[in-house]
């Protein structure tokens, strides 16, 4: 396969618009043979997004052009590089595939550019970042390519040995030997499976006084909703296997968008791994898809009791009032950027750990609107801050004893549409996610708090949303 690209590559080069002083070129090769796992190089930076359902995988490689950003105009200023790629950057695709080369967007709950990094999970990552990397992989139920990115001006000589340093190792990942079976009474034996939480914040009683706190603003109408969060650091016996994680979140979760995404060369490297359900936004062409999620209740052990929490879960109050503030939110958001907007009826959400009220919209977005205008005003919806959205900001700041980093911010891929000349982009909430370092891992999740609301019941929430990742940790 090596010696089949390499000559591919060969035969390419001469021919591609390599001279051209600004933007970028890709060259998008077809694979002759889809690979079978997500192929995970040891190390350097890369991306994995996963979504079983919907049989896509997107993969990111070395890094070709990457943006920062941090501050109030964090997004503006990657959407003025995005902006360019229409005429700057050239899509050479000889198979036909109709894959250009995409990029990977994210960015942290908070706009600003102080992240607290404990030792053990340092996270790496800037507070808005845009990468493209030097390889991509793209790979749909039907095929698969490999997409070789270039920053101009450069030589065939140049590009070559870029493409080539990368290709390599990942040629060799892309069909490994079937892994072994994981060998769990060996793992246990070594008392590998048992996760020793490290650190809580806040504890039980200090996350029940937070509730009632605000509880108070809430009753005192300063405060409508405010999604307080929680913080987890555990240790495991062995490093947790990345490759398996990602592996076991895509079973576990086959309707979420499983996140994997390591920045940095650094050693010990930081992975930021997501499974997530909440789709921030969906945009192709002038179609805009949005999650409204909020309103959460456990699974049970049968399928009757299930039933019966499902339909708990509709009809009450105190979920419906929280997921309205949420569908209200995202109607606003979109509604001066956007015409026909529509909002499927309520549906149950089902996950594996917990299910949830879920309402999607979609709506056609105004011509000139494109994905960052749409992320600017739809982030961070009341699902994971609250109503008002700058009150429940300040609040969360003021009393949340920790940094949320990229927990409840939002990533996902974003390419040029090569017909319409606009952008293409998924962006999820980065949800039930993990920063994870060697044997550490740190966890959040919060829960939405309004009338009503109970302490103890908020935790257990919280408890069942940690479950998504603790669940699969335990058996990597
Ligand atoms: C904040 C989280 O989840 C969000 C809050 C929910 C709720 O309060 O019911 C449900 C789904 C998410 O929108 C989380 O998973 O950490």
């Amino acid at each position: 396969m090596l010696d089949h690209l390499r000559a591919r590559l060969a035969a390419h080069l001469p021919h591609l618009p390599l001279t051209r002083p600004t933007g970028f070129v890709s060259l998008t090769l077809a694979l002759p043979e889809p690979p079978v796992r997500l192929p995970q190089l040891s190390s350097g930076a890369q991306f994995h997004l996963t979504q079983t359902h919907a049989g896509e995988l997107r993969s990111g490689y070395g890094v070709a052009a990457e943006w920062q950003a941090s501050g109030t105009q964090r997004l503006q200023q990657l959407a003025a590089v995005a902006r360019t790629w229409a005429t700057d950057w050239q899509q050479v695709d000889p198979d036909h595939t109709g894959y250009p080369g995409f990029a990977l967007l994210g960015f942290a709950a908070a706009d600003s550019a102080e992240l607290i990094s404990l030792d053990a999970t340092d996270h790496q990552l800037p507070n808005a970042l845009l990468w493209i990397p030097q390889i991509a992989l793209r790979k749909t139920a039907t095929a698969a390519a490999l997409i070789f990115t270039v920053a101009l001006p450069t030589t065939p000589e140049r590009a070559l040995q870029q493409w080539l340093a990368l290709l390599a190792p990942l040629v060799t990942a892309l069909y490994p030997p079937r892994a072994p079976a994981l060998q769990l009474r060996a793992l246990r034996e070594r008392g590998a499976l048992s996760l020793t939480p490290t650190h809580l914040l806040p504890n039980y009683n200090d996350w029940c006084q937070l509730v009632r706190q605000a509880l108070v603003q809430i009753n005192a109408g300063v405060l409508s909703k405010v999604v307080l969060s929680r913080q987890l650091t555990i240790t495991a016996g062995r490093e947790f296997d990345l490759e398996r994680l990602h592996g076991a979140l895509a079973d576990l979760f086959p309707s979420c968008q499983i996140i994997n995404l390591r920045h940095t060369a650094a050693a010990p490297a930081a992975h930021l791994v997501a499974a997530t359900p909440e789709r921030l936004l969906h945009l192709r062409g002038r179609r805009v898809e949005v999650d409204a999620i909020a309103g959460t209740v456990a699974r049970a052990k049968s399928a009757e009791q299930d039933a019966a929490l499902s339909a708990a879960l509709r009809a009450s109050a105190k979920d419906l009032l929280e997921h309205r503030y949420v569908v209200d939110a995202v109607w606003a958001a979109l509604l001066p950027l956007c015409s026909g907007l529509e909002t499927s009826p309520l549906q149950v959400m089902q996950l594996n750990n917990a299910q949830h009220l879920w309402t999607p919209v979609v709506a056609e977005v105004n011509a000139g609107v494109d994905v960052f205008d749409l992320a600017e005003r739809l982030h961070p919806t009341p699902a994971t801050n609250g109503e008002p959205r700058a009150t429940a900001r300040a609040w969360l700041q003021a009393h949340e004893p920790f940094s949320r980093g990229w927990y409840t911010g939002a990533a996902g891929w974003i390419e040029p549409d090569v017909t319409t000349g606009g952008l293409n982009a998924d962006l999820w909430v980065l949800l039930r996610c993990a920063h994870i370092c060697g044997a550490a891992a740190e966890l959040h999740a919060g829960s939405g708090i309004v009338t009503g609301s109970d302490p103890q019941a908020e935790w257990q929430e919280t408890e069942a949303k940690l479950s998504a990742m603790l669940t699969a940790l335990q058996f990597v």
